[in-house]
């Protein structure tokens, strides 16, 4: 039998976080939680939520953290053993808290937390590039540039909060999928 695992991707938008996350889910047998693709999908099926935080979204602000910490509270308490990747969450202080009692409640600790390091301008071209294809309505410069200043305020002070456990793992984010890919799993043995 499998035993609970818990790894969190951090980084800034437009990193590749979600492309690795999926596939190191898929190797390792664990469940991807990207907070972004549950928000949208309540957007596109118009739920209470969905309309609540669609213009949140379409802004790159950040959804309040009550709602996050309860959807996750939902996902985790349906799972027999605690094996996942969180991608997109936690994104402020208080998230990263609240997943803490989430965890100790659980007795799931946290594994590893990789971070996927790679620089602002990359990362603006990267998100415009994807818009072209992804049809995300909030791969725009704009929102891309919003959500890169919310990335510096309210979520890389968690760089500290987990480096401080010792479960940080700085990955450089530079290069082909697969050597990034490769570090990933080097990084979260
Ligand atoms: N943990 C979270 N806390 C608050 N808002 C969130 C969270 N996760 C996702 N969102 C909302 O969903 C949007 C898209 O998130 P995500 O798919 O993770 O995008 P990104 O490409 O910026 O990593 C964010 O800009 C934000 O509005």
């Amino acid at each position: 039998m499998k035993s609970n695992k818990v790894i969190i991707f951090l980084g800034p938008p437009g990193a590749g976080k979600g492309t690795q996350a999926i596939r190191l889910a898929s190797e390792q047998d664990l469940l991807q939680i990207s907070t972004g693709d549950i928000l949208r999908d309540h957007v596109t099926r118009q739920t209470e939520l969905g309309q609540q935080v669609a213009p949140i979204l379409a802004a790159g602000e950040l959804v309040p953290d009550p709602i996050l910490i309860a959807l996750i509270r939902d996902k985790l308490a349906s799972m027999d053993k605690i094996r996942v990747i969180f991608d997109g969450f936690p994104r402020t202080r208080a998230q990263a808290e609240g997943l803490d009692v989430l965890l100790e409640e659980l007795g799931a600790p946290i594994h590893a937390v990789p971070l996927l390091e790679v620089p602002d301008e990359e990362l603006i071209s990267r998100i415009v590039e994807r818009g072209k294809t992804s049809g995300r309505s909030d791969d725009t410069e704009e929102t891309a540039r919003n959500r890169q200043q919310v990335y510096h305020t309210n979520t890389r002070p968690l760089v500290d909060y987990y480096a401080a456990r010792g479960v940080l793992k700085r990955v450089d984010g530079i290069g082909s999928m697969d050597e990034v890919y490769q570090r990933i799993v080097q990084a979260v043995q």
